[in-house]
């Protein structure tokens, strides 16, 4: 049995010819590397042994000059290890030999890619961008170089990954793409549950099963896990240690990317999140109007190749109506949309008769029914804002036109973006790590909040006065459904009204003694009749 950790992470070889001074050759680096670590996979190399072998026909000796183990520059004495596929070679040779080494620099990254470049859009993946740069730098960066280059600097690779967000952001697809992008075995993809079960051990077994296949092939990329694993009955205390064992314990893996995918970071045990576990933790949030715009086209590029959408489509004004959605939520829009183009062409009469291909189009009126079926599960309500504020900001004066000032400058100080589709919890871990956000609440019972001791969770309080004459004059004069000579008597009727209560009165005022005059007093035919107006006014409880 080899010792632990004994594969060579550099081989030095010194080229020469079995026959000397015959010719000369040219010896391409990166190939022979891939040769030489086929023929002797496996193969035990010590300093000094001298090797013969064939290549293209020719037969060479290589001397071992230096061999390096993984994790020792330096090894021991020996200078002894195993030819592994990890091991980086590098040769040499003197010009007398005859031999010139080319493309060094070549063999010197892993071939850990399978493909020599990576395009994400291709991959199916929109909008994620900069969070894959990022995944890239921190867990893969260290490994493209060689094995030798990474012991000189002393760093560990990076074992495992958390990425967390909404659902429906593309974290699975990430994961399944950064898998098909590697050299090794198709990555293993595990739901929670699936490792859950009702009999004792028998989930901790589970959860050796998954590493099982990645511990005997060293080379995989690993799995994936998904879920949270506290719910606070102690019951997955167990899970999480067996994790931990697989992860960084005794029976640490060496080649193994470990990425856990949660929505709820805020429910994993924090020990799973320690440096050397999953360590790095990429946040991956809904997609902004660009993203949304990837997303859009990587969707509906094969409808469009052929020729299945119609000319008037605007995917940028759709990225651009899509504020919040998902990658999951816009491509259940592209599918709504489809089926009503695919319905336009059926009739409930007669299904079997037949389908015109050619006549099947996707039209931008089929993407916008479509918005009205798929609503984003996260991100402010913008109905309900919008009805908030149906008349716009009303100039109400001065004391309310401060008040706003200020809390504008509150509200400039703080991006939402980050925080939409967070849950409530999420949420307040990011208050507590000194992120940015704003609440605002609202009430007309200061004094009771006050009581429960809740106005001191709040850094500023505004009282937001109510009107008095001179600004439910502003406001009518704004509103233009009272005659010039009647603002006066009217505002001077409204001291001390709430807005709220203001546009109530007003609403009862414009539809006149006998009703149905709305129309007229809105467009600006006729104006509010003044004895009706104080009537209504009449029926008005005031609240001081
Ligand atoms: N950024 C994206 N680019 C392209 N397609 C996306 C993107 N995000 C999501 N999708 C689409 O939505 C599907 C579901 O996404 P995925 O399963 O990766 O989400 P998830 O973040 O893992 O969600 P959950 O947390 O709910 O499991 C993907 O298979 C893909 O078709």
């Amino acid at each position: 049995m080899p010792p632990e950790n004994f594969n060579l992470a550099l081989l030095t070889l010194d080229l020469e010819f079995v026959k000397k001074g015959t010719k000369n050759e040219q010896i391409d680096a990166a190939l022979l590397s891939h040769q030489l670590r086929k023929r002797f996979l496996n193969q035990v190399m010590t300093a000094g042994q001298r090797v013969s072998f064939e290549y293209h026909g020719t037969n060479y000796i290589f001397t071992v000059n230096q061999a390096a183990v993984e994790g020792e520059e330096k090894s021991n004495n020996l200078e002894r290890g195993m030819i592994s596929n990890d091991t980086y070679f590098v040769f040499e040779a003197s010009n007398a030999t005859g031999i010139k080494i080319v493309n060094q620099r070549e063999a010197a990254s892993s071939n850990i890619f399978r493909h020599k470049e990576f395009n994400l859009q291709s991959l199916g993946i929109g909008g994620l961008s900069a969070e894959f740069a990022d995944i890239f730098r921190r867990a893969f960066a260290s490994r493209v170089f060689p094995a030798h280059v990474t012991n000189k600097l002393g760093i560990k690779h990076v074992k495992g990954m958390l990425l967390y967000g909404p659902p429906g952001t593309g974290k699975t697809l990430m994961a399944r793409q950064i898998g098909q992008m590697l050299n090794g075995k198709d990555p293993k993809i595990v739901n929670g549950p699936e490792v859950l079960s009702k009999f004792v051990g028998e989930t901790e077994k589970n959860v050796r099963d998954l590493f099982a296949d990645a511990e005997n092939d060293q080379r995989n990329l690993g799995e994936k896990s998904r879920g949270s694993t506290r719910d606070g009955t102690g019951v997955h205390d167990s899970i999480v240690n067996q994790l931990l064992t697989k992860i960084d314990g005794v029976e640490a893996l060496n080649n193994v990317l470990l990425i856990g995918m949660t929505n709820r970071k805020d429910l994993l045990d924090e020990a799973l999140l320690r440096p050397g576990r999953l360590e790095v933790q990429v946040e991956i949030s809904l997609p902004d109007e660009n993203g949304r715009l990837q997303i859009l086209q990587i969707h509906t590029n094969k409808m469009k190749e052929n020729s299945f959408l119609a000319p008037d489509i605007n995917l940028q004004e759709l990225a651009a109506r899509t504020k919040n959605f998902s990658g999951a939520e816009l491509e259940g829009v592209v599918k709504s949309a489809v089926s009503y183009a695919l319905n336009r062409q059926l009739s409930l009469d007669d299904l079997t008769k037949t389908v015109d291909e050619e006549s099947i189009k996707v039209t931008m009126d089929d993407f916008l029914h479509a918005l009205q079926e798929i609503i984003p599960a996260f991100g402010a309500s913008t109905d309900n804002l919008e009805r908030c504020r149906l008349n716009g900001v009303v100039d109400c004066g001065e004391r309310h036109k401060h008040i706003y000032q200020r809390a504008m400058l509150l509200v400039e100080q703080i991006s939402a973006e980050t925080m939409i589709g967070l849950s409530e919890s999420s949420k307040c871990a990011q208050i507590v790590k000194g992120k940015n956000m704003l609440v605002i609440g609202t009430t007309s019972e200061v004094d009771f909040l006050e009581s429960l001791g809740i106005c001191g969770a709040f850094a500023v309080t505004y009282h937001v006065p109510i009107l008095r004459s001179e600004d439910a004059k502003k406001v009518l004069e704004q509103l233009k459904v009272f005659a010039e000579d009647d603002i006066e008597a009217a505002a001077e009727a409204l001291n001390d009204m709430p807005i709220k209560k203001l546009y109530m009165l007003i609403e009862m005022a414009v539809q006149g003694p006998h009703g149905g005059s709305a129309e007229a007093i809105y467009s600006g035919k006729e104006k509010i009749n003044m004895s009706h107006f104080f009537d209504c006014l009449g029926d008005i409880v005031r609240p001081y």
